[in-house]
C-alpha cells in the first residue's frame, strides 16, 4: 500500500513537471506554397528529413494552415518559390497575418528553404527574406546541416540538367538535413522561456 502510494507520487509528480515545463512532443511545421510542385517536393523531404527525430511533423500548404497550428508549432520551416528574386507574393501574405502582439512566436525555432528556376538569380535573397521575418517575431532561427545549405535547403529546378527533371537527389538531401536540424532544435527549444 505504502509503495503504491510513492509511485502515485512520483507519477503525479512527473506529469506535473511535464505541464510546467510543457514537454509534449515538439511540433514541427512545414510550410510551403508551391504552384507547379517543386517547392513541395523539398517540403517533403524537410519533413522526411524532421520526422527521423522524435517529432511531431506537420506537413502542409500555406493556404491550408490556421492560426492555432501556427500557435502550436514549437518550429516553423517555411518554403517559398523564387518570384522575380523575391519570396512568392502568397508567402509574403501568409506572414503578413503572423499574429505580432504578445510576440507569441518569440523562441519558436524557424528556418527556410527555396526552390529557383536559375542558379544565382533569387534563392539566397528568398531565404534570407523569409530569415528576417522570423527574427521580426522573435524566433530563433537555423540553416541546413551542410555548409551548402548555410541559409536553409535550396533548389534548382529549371536551368541546365534540371530542367524538366523532379528536384535532384543533392537538394533533396539538403532539405531533410534542414529537416532534421530544425526537429533537433525544436526538442532542445522546449526548455527555451515562452
Ligand atoms: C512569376 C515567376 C517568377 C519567377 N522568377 C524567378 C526568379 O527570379 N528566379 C528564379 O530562379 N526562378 C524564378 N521563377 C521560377 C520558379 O522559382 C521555379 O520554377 C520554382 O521551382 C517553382 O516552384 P514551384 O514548382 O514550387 O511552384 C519564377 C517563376 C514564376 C512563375
Amino acid at each position: 500500500m505504502k509503495n503504491t502510494l510513492k509511485v502515485l507520487f512520483v507519477l503525479i509528480l512527473l506529469s506535473y513537471s511535464q505541464i510546467i515545463k510543457g514537454q509534449s512532443t515538439p511540433i514541427v511545421l512545414v510550410a510551403y506554397y508551391s504552384p507547379t510542385g517543386k517547392t513541395q517536393e523539398m517540403a517533403e523531404a524537410v519533413a522526411k528529413g524532421a520526422a527521423s527525430k522524435e517529432v511531431e511533423v506537420i506537413l502542409l500548404d500555406i493556404k491550408d494552415i490556421t492560426e492555432a497550428e501556427l500557435l502550436q508549432a514549437d518550429a516553423i520551416i517555411l518554403g517559398s518559390p523564387v518570384y522575380n528574386a523575391n519570396v512568392a507574393p502568397p508567402v509574403l501574405e501568409f506572414i503578413n497575418v503572423w499574429p505580432f502582439e504578445g510576440r507569441p512566436f518569440k523562441n519558436k525555432v524557424g528556418a527556410a528553404f527555396t526552390t529557383g528556376g536559375g542558379f544565382s538569380i533569387g534563392e539566397e535573397i528568398v531565404m534570407l527574406n523569409i530569415l528576417q521575418s522570423m527574427l521580426i517575431h522573435g524566433m530563433v532561427v537555423i540553416g541546413g546541416e551542410e555548409t551548402e545549405a548555410a541559409f536553409g535547403a535550396s533548389a534548382i529546378t529549371g536551368e541546365g540538367d534540371f530542367l524538366g527533371k523532379p528536384v535532384h537527389e543533392l537538394f533533396l538531401k539538403k532539405a531533410e538535413g534542414l529537416g532534421k536540424r530544425v526537429a533537433e532544435w525544436a526538442i532542445k527549444s522546449k526548455s527555451f522561456p515562452r
